[in-house]
């Protein structure tokens, strides 16, 4: 069994109108995929194919209509048990939205430190803090600062800092780079790169934009309408696109060089 099991997932969601039946939006359609320990998969596709709908439901913020979700054995739902959560733990696209502007960057850190009860008082946690830092390329100073006084490409190494503080193994990271230049997607694709060999992290890569997961993904998933279109290795992908869309998907794709 792979570590993170996606099986025949499907999501369905109500609208309510006041003027007719309930209508049903399907945001995704019998999806199965599996990731490998250590592995990353990246799921592609435009906006509105289901992206976010199926990382919600992975990461048990969302229920799924149907099917089922199992991460290192362990059934995924938003009723999991909290000690299941602490493993998995999710980057978003905009760290200007996902960081309180109102917290030092040490509280932003350390707060799953404490929700987790990781680690034993304030000593401890200042130690912890500071190793994140410096382990995503930040310096133990900057645990006083708040989220403006960084770039947005810092901003989304303290959200990666504050996503390993509960020692995860599995991180979904939905479009983490798409709100940075070209030249800082690639600081932080390699970063995320060298923890996954560092740490031995499985990796869900979220995006639109087939460039950003040429180095990144072991396998690809190509989503469209909810329905998974297409699967292969990311060499056999780049290589020989079998769907029309995925190759529509790779002609918008710019190019990016990460090392
Ligand atoms: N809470 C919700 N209620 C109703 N419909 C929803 C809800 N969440 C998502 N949808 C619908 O489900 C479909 C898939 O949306 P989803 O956000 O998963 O796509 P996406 O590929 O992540 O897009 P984007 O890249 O724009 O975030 C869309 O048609 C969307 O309108």
């Amino acid at each position: 069994m792979s570590f993170v099991e996606v099986d025949e997932v499907s999501r369905v969601f109500h609208k309510r109108s006041l003027f007719s039946k309930s209508q049903g939006v399907q945001a995704l359609k019998n999806v199965s995929l599996s990731i490998q320990q250590g592995e990353t998969y990246a799921l592609v596709g435009e906006s509105g194919s289901g992206k976010s709908t199926l990382a919600r439901i992975v990461v048990g913020v969302d229920n799924a209509s149907s099917g089922q979700v199992s991460i290192a054995g362990h059934q995924i739902s938003t009723s999991m048990p909290k000690e299941n959560r602490r493993d998995i733990q999710m980057v978003f696209q905009s760290p200007y939205a996902s960081l309180n502007p109102r917290w030092r960057v040490h509280d932003l850190v350390a707060e799953p430190l404490r929700a987790f009860g990781i680690t034993q008082g304030r000593k401890a946690t200042v130690q912890r803090v500071t190793e994140l830092l410096e382990q995503v390329g930040l310096q133990a100073d900057d645990a006083r600062k708040f989220p403006h006084q960084f770039s947005g490409g810092q901003r989304q190494r303290i959200s990666i800092a504050r996503a390993l503080s509960s020692n995860p193994k599995f991180i979904v990271c939905d479009e983490p780079t798409s709100a940075l230049d070209v030249s800082v997607q690639a600081q932080v694709l390699n970063l995320l790169k060298d923890l996954q060999s560092e740490l031995g992290l499985t990796y869900l890569f979220i995006t639109h934009d087939l460039a950003v997961v040429k180095t990144m993904a072991h396998q690809i998933g190509v989503l469209k309408q909810g329905v998974l279109i297409e699967e292969q290795s990311a060499d056999d992908l780049f290589a020989s696109p079998q769907h029309q869309y995925t190759k529509d998907l790779l002609a918008a794709a710019p190019v990016l060089s990460v090392a």
